[in-house]
């Protein structure tokens, strides 16, 4: 099958890269610095992107990656990297077999921020680009929230391949979205699943933790008709996605269920096995142009689960211009049945 390999080391690196983030949201110190545009950054996602890279550098040398993070603090900062390098060392796969098809360990600190800033890439639409976000939801990982790590393969501009290890959403398809953060989000038992699609083959979930080398079984979102019956899901962070337009949209559509607010890619996730229906990602400030990491891997693996994901005008998301998706605005993403009727309300309410 097309991007069979592909599809194998990119769920294997993020497995393993899960197990790294794992052990640091159960550290109380977990590093978190705050970068340039006053976000914060934590061991697990500078881990997480190493140890990915490294991955993707043994099987695709030839590969370019678009990652979130960089190396630049990190080589000033010796107590910082210490942490990072003592994570990535002692990071493993249990299945000697899969350990060995990821290339095996890092060996020194400088192949490890080397490897950091090989996502230094500026995208664009021609050949082989995999966006990474190591830790999106940073916010939600510090909180002890939702977070997933997200990688995903696009070729010529568009996603071909799409996966999204969620550590703390229930391994169980079917349990309901009823994710209160602070409770409830966390990785004890039942808890972690790898989201994973390849374009034109359909969407996949398996259990994140002991998966291994083993298949998934096919996710589908909700054959959804009646949209007063939706579940939308939304940001936790109100600076990130307008939560009173939110509101108003859902109201205007008679959707009386409350939404849930999660953090990361897991709404993606969520909607793609019919727990939630509708994503809802309203520009908070006009001028803010999302990343390509944080839609990537959501965006295939929606849409090989039955569902439509549209910006605020209803134009697909372009992957093809660059680090961000300066051409789009929002996202809005639902099932088939529906997505027409949202995204009309969603205009008449921003006026768009
Ligand atoms: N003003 C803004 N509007 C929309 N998204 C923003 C934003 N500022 C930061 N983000 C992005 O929102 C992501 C988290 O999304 P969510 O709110 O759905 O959890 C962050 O990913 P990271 O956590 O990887 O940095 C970050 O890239
Ligand atoms: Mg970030
Ligand atoms: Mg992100
Ligand atoms: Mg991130």
């Amino acid at each position: 099958m097309v991007y069979e390999k592909e599809l194998l080391v990119a769920q294997l690196a993020v497995q393993r890269a899960s197990i790294a983030t794992k052990r640091v949201f159960h550290q109380t110190a977990k590093g978190a610095v705050s970068k340039d545009d006053k976000s914060p950054v934590t061991i697990g996602d500078f881990g997480a992107q190493a140890l990915i890279i490294h991955a993707i550098r043994k099987n695709f040398p030839e590969d370019k990656v678009v990652g979130e993070e960089d190396s630049d603090t990190l080589r000033k900062n010796d107590e910082l990297r210490q942490q990072i390098w003592e994570v990535v060392q002692n990071t493993k796969l249990e299945d000697a077999e899969a350990e060995k098809l990821l290339g095996g360990p890092l060996t020194s600190e400088s192949e490890m921020l080397d490897a950091i800033d090989y996502g230094k890439d500026e995208g664009g639409g021609r050949g082989r680009i995999w966006a990474l976000d190591p830790i999106d939801g940073t916010k939600g990982f510090l909180r002890g929230g939702q977070y997933a790590v997200c990688l995903a393969l696009m070729v010529d501009g568009d996603v071909k391949v799409g996966v999204l290890g969620c550590p703390n959403l229930p391994i169980d398809d079917s349990a309901p979205l009823d994710v209160k953060i602070g409770e409830n989000a966390n990785d004890e038992a039942g808890k972690g699943v790898l989201f994973s699609a390849v374009l034109g083959q359909g969407a996949t979930s398996r259990p994140l933790g002991t998966a291994g080398l083993q298949p998934g079984k096919s996710i589908a979102m909700k054959n959804l008709t009646d949209v007063s019956q939706a579940t939308f899901c939304e940001s936790v962070e109100a600076a990130h996605s307008s939560h009173g337009e939110n509101a108003a949209i859902a109201k205007k559509l008679g959707i009386t269920k409350p939404g849930v607010r999660m953090d990361s890619q897991s709404k993606y996730g969520s909607i793609a096995r019919g727990a939630g229906d509708l994503y809802l990602r309203l520009p908070v400030r006009k001028d803010y142009q999302e990343k390509i990491w944080d839609h990537a891997a959501g965006d295939v693996i929606v849409r090989e689960a039955g569902g439509v994901v549209t910006d605020i005008h209803g134009k697909r998301l372009d992957f093809s211009i660059g680090r961000t998706l300066r051409d789009n605005k929002g996202v809005v993403a639902g099932p088939k049945g529906v997505h027409d009727a949202v995204l009309s309300v969603v205009k008449e309410v921003l006026g768009v």
